[in-house]
């Protein structure tokens, strides 16, 4: 059985005024393609989930690697993560300095290749400064970022990734790395991944909720 490889991005829930639209839209579309093109060259829903994200965090105008907002010190920490709805496996980094793509990371984490890797592979990474950041990124930045995915196999996965929230407390993790949280994927449920003050969904382990709301049949257009 084949199935209709489908991906969904986000950049975030912030109002953006109209000026900005389309440069917001533009990175989230870009992202939303690269993701397509791997599920249509047959790779899996996690592979699609990290390219999107990925090509998301590359763009300054949305809040994740190099356009992650600041901390009240002015330095860029970064949160993410990885899940596979197939194996329910995940894997997720938080508050990393110079890290620009740590959706990448999360991946190497979720994979336990993380520990194996030489620490020279593993630099690579951590390639950010934050005064690289802080020159490179346009005053107005949009939000935090992620995707879900379904491949040819119908296996789905989530990844979401963020700078957090503007001025946080250094060290501060929000709700983004968190599983069940800041993204949620089984296949036997649904791919959740979301977006807002980490604080308040965290209390209420959001995606996970989604979750459930899709187990009782609720979907997007028609609430049950
Ligand atoms: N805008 C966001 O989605 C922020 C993120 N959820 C956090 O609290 O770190």
């Amino acid at each position: 059985m084949t199935f209709e490889s489908t991906i969904i991005v986000h950049g975030g829930a912030r109002t953006v005024n109209t000026d900005d639209r389309d440069l917001f839209q533009d990175g989230v579309k870009a992202a939303a393609r690269q993701g397509y093109t791997v599920l249509t060259r047959g790779g899996s829903a996690v592979d699609a989930v990290v390219a999107a994200v990925s090509a998301m965090e590359d763009d300054s105008t949305l809040n994740a690697g190099h356009g992650s907002r600041l901390t009240m010190r002015g330095e860029v920490e970064v949160d993410a993560i990885v899940i596979d709805g197939q194996t329910l496996d995940s894997g997720a980094v938080c508050a990393l300095r110079g890290c620009a793509n740590p959706v990448q990371l999360a991946r190497l984490v979720m994979d336990k290749l993380a520990t194996e890797r030489t620490r020279a592979e593993l630099q690579q990474h951590f390639e950010m400064s934050s005064s690289e950041r802080s020159a490179s990124i346009p005053q107005q930045v949009c939000d935090t970022v992620g995707a879900v995915a379904m491949d040819a196999y119908g296996n789905l996965a989530a990844a979401t990734s963020t700078g957090g929230i503007t001025a946080k407390l250094p060290g501060r993790v929000g709700d983004s790395p968190i599983i069940g949280s800041g993204a949620y994927a089984d296949n036997t449920v649904g791919a959740v991944s979301t977006t807002g003050q980490g604080e308040f969904i965290m209390k209420v382990c959001l995606a996970r909720r989604v979750g459930e709301l899709l187990e009782k049949g609720w979907n997007c257009r028609n609430r049950n």
